[in-house]
C-alpha cells in the first residue's frame, strides 16, 4: 500500500469477560490518511469494538494500536493531544444536552471559553453543516437528521485529524441522508480528514468509502476498494453486505436455467431481467418491495427464490407470474 497510514492495529485482540466469541480477535488493519475507510459486518461482528480500540476508548488484551506510528495511549489515563485529534460521533447523542441550544452544545467541543474564539469556530462549523440558522434552537427539539448534523459539527469544530462515525446516518431520512453524505465527503476531501465509518447501508458504503474492511465474528475476512468487493467478493458474506443477491446450489441453479457442476452460484438481483412473454410465466411474484424509484420483486419457482430489481413501477403485482433471463452470475472468483 502506498498511502500514508494514520492508524494501524497489529494483531489486536479484545474479548469481554474472557469470552473469545465476543469483541475482536487478532485484527491487523491499516487506515490510510485522508481517506474514508468503512467497516462493514453483520450485527455483533465487532465493528464498534474495533472503533473503540482505534480511539483508545478500549484497550486491547493483546496487540498494538498505533496513531502516526506511535502507540495510542488509553483514554482512561486522560485526554492527550493524540486523542484530541481523533473524535467519534455515535448514534446515541449521549454527550449532548437536550435543553441547551445548538450553539452551546457545539461550543462544548472547544477547549476554551474565549468568546471570540467560540464565535469564529462555531460559526464556521455550523455553516459547514448548513445548520447556522438552527443555532438558537434547543438540541432536543431537532429532527434526527438535524441532530446528526449538530453532532458532526461538534466533532469537526476542532478540526480533528480522524473522524470516527458509528452508523451516523441511521436516524436520517433517505432524502436528507444523501445531502449529508455528500457534505461529509466534501469536508473530508477539502480538509484532508481521515474518516472511519461503520455502516450497514450498502448504498452508503459503496458511494462514500474509499476502502472497505469486512469483519465477521470478530475477524477481518476481506479488505479492498468498494468496486473490487462489489465485483469480486471472495465470500458470499461480503456480497450480501453490499448487494441484494441469492446463493443457489447447482440443483437450484438449474431451476433458473443455469447449469453448473462446480458448486454454488450467486445471482445479483440486478442481473435478473424480466422477459416479455405471452401467457402464464414460470415464476410467481411473491413480494413486491417498494424501494422508491425502483421495486425489488421476490419471485419463486419450485421452492427457489430470486430477487429482481424492477424499474417499471407497479407493473408486476403480487400473485402474478413472469419469465426471467439471468444475464450474469457469479461463481466465487469468476463471473459467468
Ligand atoms: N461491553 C461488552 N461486554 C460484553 N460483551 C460485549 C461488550 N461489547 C461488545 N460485546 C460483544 O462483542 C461482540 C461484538 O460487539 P460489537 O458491539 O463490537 O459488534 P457490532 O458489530 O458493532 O454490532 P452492531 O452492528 O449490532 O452494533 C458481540 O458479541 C457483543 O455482544
Amino acid at each position: 500500500m502506498n498511502d500514508e497510514l494514520i492508524l494501524e492495529t497489529i494483531s489486536v485482540t479484545k474479548n469481554f469477560f474472557g469470552d473469545k466469541s465476543s469483541g475482536v480477535n487478532n485484527i491487523t488493519i491499516f487506515i490510510p490518511k485522508g481517506k474514508i475507510t468503512a467497516i462493514v459486518g453483520e450485527s455483533g461482528s465487532g465493528k464498534t469494538t474495533l472503533l473503540k480500540l482505534l480511539t483508545g476508548t478500549l484497550q486491547p488484551d493483546s496487540g498494538d494500536v498505533f496513531f502516526k506510528q506511535q502507540p495510542l495511549p488509553p483514554r482512561s489515563t486522560g485526554l492527550t493531544a493524540q486523542h484530541a485529534t481523533i473524535t467519534m460521533v455515535t448514534q446515541d447523542n449521549h454527550d449532548m444536552q437536550m435543553a441547551a441550544s445548538v450553539w452551546d452544545n457545539v461550543c462544548k467541543g472547544l477547549p476554551t471559553s474565549d468568546v471570540n474564539y467560540q464565535l469564529q469556530k462555531a460559526t464556521q462549523a455550523l455553516n459547514l453543516l448548513g445548520i447556522y440558522d438552527l443555532r438558537e434552537q434547543p438540541f432536543g427539539k431537532l429532527s434526527g437528521g438535524e441532530k446528526q448534523r449538530v453532532a458532526i459539527a461538534k466533532a469537526l469544530i476542532n478540526r480533528p485529524e480522524v473522524l470516527m462515525l458509528d452508523e451516523p446516518f441511521n436516524q436520517v431520512d433517505a432524502t436528507y441522508r444523501e445531502g449529508l453524505q455528500h457534505d461529509i465527503r466534501q469536508i473530508v476531501k477539502e480538509w484532508g480528514i481521515t474518516v472511519v465509518l461503520v455502516s450497514h447501508d450498502p448504498a452508503e458504503l459503496l458511494s462514500m468509502a474509499d476502502e472497505l474492511i469486512v469483519i465477521k465474528e470478530g475477524e477481518i475476512v476481506e479488505n479492498a476498494s468498494p468496486e473490487e468487493l462489489y465485483h469480486s467478493p471472495k465470500l458470499l458474506y461480503t456480497a450480501k453486505m453490499l448487494v441484494s443477491c441469492t446463493e443457489l446450489t447447482p440443483a437450484e441453479a438449474l431451476v433458473c436455467g443455469i447449469k453448473t457442476k462446480r458448486g454454488t452460484v450467486v445471482v445479483y438481483a440486478e442481473h435478473v431481467q424480466i422477459k416479455k412473454s405471452m401467457g402464464k410465466g414460470k415464476w410467481h411474484v411473491k413480494k413486491v418491495l417498494f424501494k422508491g424509484f425502483y421495486e425489488e420483486l421476490v419471485i419463486e419457482r419450485r421452492e427457489v427464490e430470486l430477487r429482481v430489481i424492477n424499474y417499471k413501477l407497479r407493473k408486476y403485482k403480487k400473485g402474478s407470474t413472469v419469465n426471467i433471463k439471468i444475464t450474469k452470475y457469479y461463481e466465487f472468483g469468476k463471473w459467468l
